[in-house]
């Protein structure tokens, strides 16, 4: 049925409510949860932020339907959609939840509802008495969806199948909660510590959009980040040694405090080596370091026999974080506990899993300087335009900036590394003959792998006594949009209504520079910023969608003068007034960095260069005027304001039909 609409776009289908009243009340474009509905991929992709815009909206349909309003996207009907959940109630007296010593809801199947299945069309329906029962009577991986009384029955339900669930299973809740425990019930399952099969300590990190990262207690070391789609995006050797004291092969092992032979300790130190332990009470972090559940904080501090080989006390704080965005961050935190200074270097020496290696490039480290550890450490200076790959490579790149990009050709995604206090990058790939020299590692595999690590090596850190140092890497990952042909040209009245174009663009944009400030209107790039967006995403790409915007300028120039001679109060509210708060606010960026990278709504932009040169106070826009006297009904009919607001819902439905 969904076969014959393009998935690319934006898509709200399904059917209405088969009760009338429910249609009354809610309105004939509406559907609803319990009917089914489907939502388009690249729609559902800009939802999610949308919702959390409404919390205050019980329901979600209703949050739904809001978001779709804002959005304007409006119902594809599509008849076949309808209730897809069985009414056991419907023939019969109401299933009961009746409480047994473990609490559990028991849904008693009747003969009536099994005749009520025959009746409805021979469904298949099964009755079980235990929740054990029911769920070994499902294949792996199992997908149950549950349609409970919200609240504690969804609890109960939850608990009483995660008993006999197995990783990978997965409960949907149907039902319409309270998004308040919704939410608590993700931050529940976020973090799960559990054993290895050595009885290692690991601690499983999960973000509600199904993306993970596994970290084990042993070395503190990151073995598996998963994408949203379950992909695997880290690299580890199918010849790994997995039991201590070995450093796994693959995954993020931390070199601390020497990477490499540049000391007199093991290579990349022992922190990797080293069993580290769950820090029940760490310090505060800002809290932009944790907005989310999904993280685990562990602690490393050195033995009796560590001293003995490096005589320094620290604490060594490592925050593992798995975004909401599913963006794999680590936050480090040393501090010198000891009462004389000492020196440190450190890397993440992270194995990314690529289809192939000589199908990948690096960016972000041309003209830099290199250590070359295959010519004695000798200096050489990065000639490439990008980083590509025929032969050994092991290098330490200095002073890099913040972001470096790992272009997987084949694989059509793209690794970002955003590192802070890191200030070198190692770049590591053994090729053939190294390969086949190290032991935990397969002849063939360093195809298949590519060590891009954020690091501090060339100057060491030095800490005094008390003195703490932080490092940042968070490592994301896009999908390069490679297309064979261009995008389909867009019209004007696309991207009128098109956020998902500015705030895709603002979130790829938001890992290579460090102030972004977007609306989530269309969108317009300066014509600076070109080269440097087009840097970062895949050039045909970018190229496709700049000439698309160049063609729509004038159209919408004129879309804008209409909108303006027709309804200048309009006008003024939701285009003059935005342009002055975007240019107040731009101003007030600008002033801080010395380059600034924004996004905005390609018809604010003369309106942002006009205040850009006559700055408004943001004081005086943010003031809401003294309220007039009330008027009476009659007067509101009678009045300009109304007939504007009429205008301003017809121009919307005027330009939500013409998508
Ligand atoms: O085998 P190890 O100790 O994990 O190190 C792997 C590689 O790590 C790199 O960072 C080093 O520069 C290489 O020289 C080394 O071979």
């Amino acid at each position: 049925m969904l076969g014959k609409y393009d998935h690319r776009l934006w898509y709200y289908i399904g059917a209405g409510s088969e009760i009338y009243q429910q249609n009354k009340d809610f309105g004939f474009k509406m559907t609803f949860g319990g009917e089914g509905f489907a939502i388009s991929y690249p729609l559902a992709k800009v939802f999610d932020s949308c919702i959390e815009r409404y919390p205050h909206l019980y329901g979600s349909d209703s949050r739904i339907y809001t978001c779709l309003a804002e959005l304007g996207v409006g119902l594809t009907s599509e008849p076949g959609f309808h209730q897809v959940g069985f009414k056991l109630s419907r023939h019969g007296p109401k299933p009961r939840l009746k409480r047994r010593r473990k609490r559990l809801p028991n849904l008693r199947l009747q003969p009536y509802h099994l005749q009520s299945a025959e009746d409805e069309g021979k469904l298949p329906l099964f009755g079980h008495y235990s929740p054990r029962d029911f769920v070994l009577s499902i294949q792996r991986p199992r997908s149950v969806v549950i349609l409970v009384k919200a609240g504690a029955p969804v609890d109960q339900t939850i608990a009483a199948l995660s008993d006999h669930m197995e990783p990978g299973d997965c409960i949907i809740d149907g039902g319409n909660e309270w998004y308040e425990n919704t939410e608590r019930r993700m931050q529940e399952t976020a973090v799960e510590v559990t054993k290895d099969r050595n009885g290692t300590d690991q601690v499983l990190l999960r973000n509600p959009r199904g993306a993970s990262a596994r970290v084990s207690l042993h070395g503190g070391q990151v073995l598996s980040w998963r994408a949203d789609r379950g992909e695997e995006l880290l690299f580890t050797s199918s010849k790994a040694v997995f039991k201590p004291p070995y450093a796994v092969r693959g995954g993020i092992p931390i070199c601390f405090p020497q990477f490499g032979q540049r000391g007199s300790l093991e290579q990349h130190g022992f922190a990797r080596n080293r069993t580290w332990i769950i820090d029940e009470n760490p310090p505060p972090l800002h809290p932009n370091d944790s907005d989310g559940k999904a993280y685990i904080d562990l602690l490393l501090k050195p033995s009796e026999d560590d001293l003995k080989i490096w005589p320094h006390s620290f604490e060594f704080r490592l925050r593992v974080y798995l975004t909401t965005d599913g963006n794999l961050s680590l936050i480090s935190r040393i501090r010198n506990i000891n009462c004389k200074p000492f020196s440190f270097s450190i890397a993440y020496h992270t194995y990314f899993s690529i289809s192939d290696i000589s199908e990948v490039r690096v960016e972000g480290l041309e003209t830099l300087d290199y250590l070359d550890n295959l010519c004695q450490r000798e200096r050489f200076t990065e000639q490439g335009d990008a980083l590509t790959f025929e032969s050994e490579v092991d290098r330490v790149y200095l002073g890099s900036r913040d972001v470096i990009a790992i272009f997987d050709h084949e694989r059509k995604r793209t690794f970002f590394i955003r590192k802070e206090g890191l200030p070198d990058v190692g770049v590591w790939n053994p090729w053939e003959k190294k390969s086949k020299a190290i032991a935990d590692f397969g002849d063939e595999e360093y195809k298949q792998m590519l060590c891009v690590n954020g690091a501090a090596v060339e100057k060491p850190i030095t800490l005094k006594p008390g003195e703490e140092w932080t490092g940042r890497l968070e490592l994301s990952v896009v999908p390069s949009m490679h297309q064979s042909t261009p995008p389909p040209s867009k019209t004007i009245d696309q991207y009128v209504v098109a956020p998902c174009i500015a705030s895709t663009l603002a979130s790829k944009l938001k890992n290579s520079f460090s102030s972004i400030v977007c609306n989530n209107q269309s969108v317009y790039i300066s014509g600076k910023s070109r080269a440097l967006i087009m840097y970062f995403l895949p050039r045909n790409w970018c190229e496709a969608m700049l000439k698309d915007l160049d063609d729509g300028h004038d159209k919408l120039t004129r879309k804008m003068q209409e909108l303006n001679e027709e309804c200048p109060t309009l006008f003024e509210t939701i285009v003059d007034e935005r342009d002055q708060y975007m240019s107040s606010t731009l101003l007030s960026v600008a002033r801080k960095h010395n380059s600034v990278v924004a996004v905005v709504g390609r018809g604010h932009l003369p309106g942002i260069q006009k205040y850009w040169k006559q700055p408004v106070s943001i004081n005086e826009l943010m003031t809401i005027p003294p309220q007039k006297p009330a008027l009476s009904t009659g007067k509101i009919l009678a009045s300009p304001g109304f007939a504007i607001a009429g205008v301003a819902i017809v121009w919307g439905i005027y330009l939500a039909n013409k998508i």
